[in-house]
């Protein structure tokens, strides 16, 4: 147990803050960058020239250092940004802080995975610090993120970072139960980190947390970071920054992302998808590989069957019915180590795996990302193929009461989504093989469907006929097609359905 720090300690540490703080504030104050220069292109700070104060009078430059010790920032910020292992900043940091540290609004871009959430978080704890905010003062300071996981990765930054500090911190995030404790705690909270919808419910229902609360106070720092400077984001940056600093690290790069990140797409016949998916899978054990699926009796199906039989790396799925806490084990386990997680595009919605080295990858499962990749197009190597359709047909026979439902669901499910496709120049159900993907699926025979919208702009006439209902009770009308409607011979590869299969994670 900690000893309790006695009287003449704690004001022998006051003391010593508020000493810190005036040798900040002047450091600060005698160094600042000038506004519209960017720090980067300044020389770095030697190695060996004294930090902080020089001598009676001045004090080092802070614009230009590469190194967080070099910074104006308060000794509990450096202790925990050493402990956490950052020591050298990244291009962003050595752009943002200096002027940030001198109170400047930021706008900021840079690649996803360059380390702007340190560019924000950093000076959001040393204004608080130099403030001397209590956490009897309430809200000081709101980080507003995207999606839940990008604010729960970014709340993970703030603990480490501002460990040493001793602000209350909350992340309003929406998908977890304890809304009514939140409720009772949110006013006493100094920083909160929230998704846009939780932070509105707040001001909706919880009381003494009215949006007059919330007011922009007029005094106050604004940083607006982001991977691209759209015209949107410059149009929400005059809206809501002063003066800003300009700041944008790769402006000559052409793409969002790290060079090293690669993308590259196979077309696949539907029937052989799963097949050169395990293939990809067993060829890549010491990967991270994340694979989207059209829908979630789709990532259901494949993840258990794949599970059993066992690839040889850990497997996970996760999709949008999964609850919070169950999305975000899955987000952490995948961090750490070779997986594959299987999902729907809940996870191509904002949060970013990093692939643990400081190199951050999006490795495009953020389809904002994704969009900005260059994408190569690679032909498969048939004679790695390895099939695993006779497995899942086994499977499906020693798992009768699991698999079999599994499978057919998400046979159906496919259908429907290809279904649901407007443009029926590319997805048209009329042009898949249906019963080659039954039969890769491991399926015996292939499962009756039904639709409840069946305009379909087939070249061929659709004949229609009523069969025995199937399981799935959300789909009203029910049609057979003949299997010689179906019985399209070999698909030209450039008439299969354009859809990137899988990607690898990490390099
Ligand atoms: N100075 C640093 N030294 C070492 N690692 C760092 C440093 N700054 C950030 N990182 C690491 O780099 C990774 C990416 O950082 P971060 O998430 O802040 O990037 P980002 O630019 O916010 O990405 P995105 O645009 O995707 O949100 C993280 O793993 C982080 O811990």
């Amino acid at each position: 147990m900690r000893k309790p720090i006695s009287k003449t300690t704690r004001k022998q540490k006051l003391v010593s803050e508020v000493d810190e703080i005036k040798l900040l504030n002047s450091w600060i104050e005698s160094q600042k960058p000038d506004c519209g220069s960017n720090p980067m292109s300044l020389p770095p700070i030697p190695s060996k020239a004294p930090i902080g104060r020089v001598d009676s009078e001045s004090f080092s430059r802070y614009a230009g250092a590469t190194r967080f010790r070099e910074l104006p920032i308060s000794k509990k910020t450096k202790d925990a940004l050493r402990r956490s292992k950052y020591t050298d900043m990244t291009d962003i940091q050595r752009a943002c802080l200096p002027h940030a540290l001198c109170g400047r609004d930021i706008l900021g871009a840079a690649k996803t995975g360059s380390g702007k959430t340190l560019a924000f978080v950093i000076p959001l704890l040393e204004n608080l610090y130099k403030e001397r905010w209590n956490p009897e003062d309430g809200v000081g300071s709101i980080i507003i993120s995207p999606t839940r996981e990008l604010a729960s990765q970014t709340f993970d930054v703030l603990k480490a970072v501002g460990r040493h500090h001793n602000f209350s911190a909350g992340l309003l995030i929406g998908g977890r139960k304890d809304v009514e404790t939140e409720k009772e705690r949110v006013t006493e909270l100094n920083i909160l980190v929230c998704t846009p919808g939780r932070l509105l419910q707040h001001m909706d229902e919880t009381p003494n947390f009215e949006c007059s609360q919330l007011q922009l106070p007029k005094r106050r720092q604004t940083f607006l970071f982001s991977a691209t400077q759209t015209k949107s984001v410059q149009d929400l940056a005059r809206l809501s920054l002063k003066d800003p600093e300009y700041l944008s690290v790769h402006e000559k790069a052409t793409r969002a992302t790290p060079n090293r990140l690669k993308q590259t797409a196979m077309i696949v016949p539907l029937d052989k998808k799963l097949d050169m998916l395990w293939s990809f899978i067993k060829a890549h054990l010491n990967s991270r590989i994340l694979v989207f699926l059209s829908t979630r009796k789709q990532v259901k199906f494949v993840y258990e069957a794949f599970k059993k039989l066992r690839p040889g790396l850990p497997l996970k799925c996760l999709h949008g019915k999964m609850k919070q806490e169950g999305r975000m084990g899955t987000y952490s386990q995948f961090h750490e180590k070779a997986t594959v997680l299987f999902s729907t595009d809940v996870a191509s919605r904002g949060p970013d795996f990093q692939p643990g080295s400081r190199l951050g990858c999006s490795g495009g499962l953020s389809r904002r990302y994704a969009a900005k990749i260059p994408i190569e197009s690679i032909k498969a190597n048939n004679k790695r193929l390895q099939s695993v359709s006779g497995l899942l047909s086994s499977l499906l026979v020693k798992y009768p009461d699991t698999l079999p439902g599994l499978a057919k669901r998400a046979f159906i499910t496919y259908l429907k989504s290809i279904q649901n496709h407007k443009d029926k120049e590319v997805f048209d159900v009329m042009q898949l093989p249906v019963d080659e993907f039954s039969a890769s699926m491991g399926l015996p025979m292939t499962p009756k469907i039904r639709f409840s919208n069946h305009k379909m702009k087939s070249k061929k006439p659709l004949e229609l006929s009523p069969i025995v209902e199937t399981d799935s009770s959300d789909m009203r009308m029910h049609w057979r097609t003949p299997k010689e409607e179906l019985d399209i011979g070999d698909l030209e590869e450039e008439e299969v359905e354009r859809k990137i299969l899988c990607q690898q994670l990490g390099f």
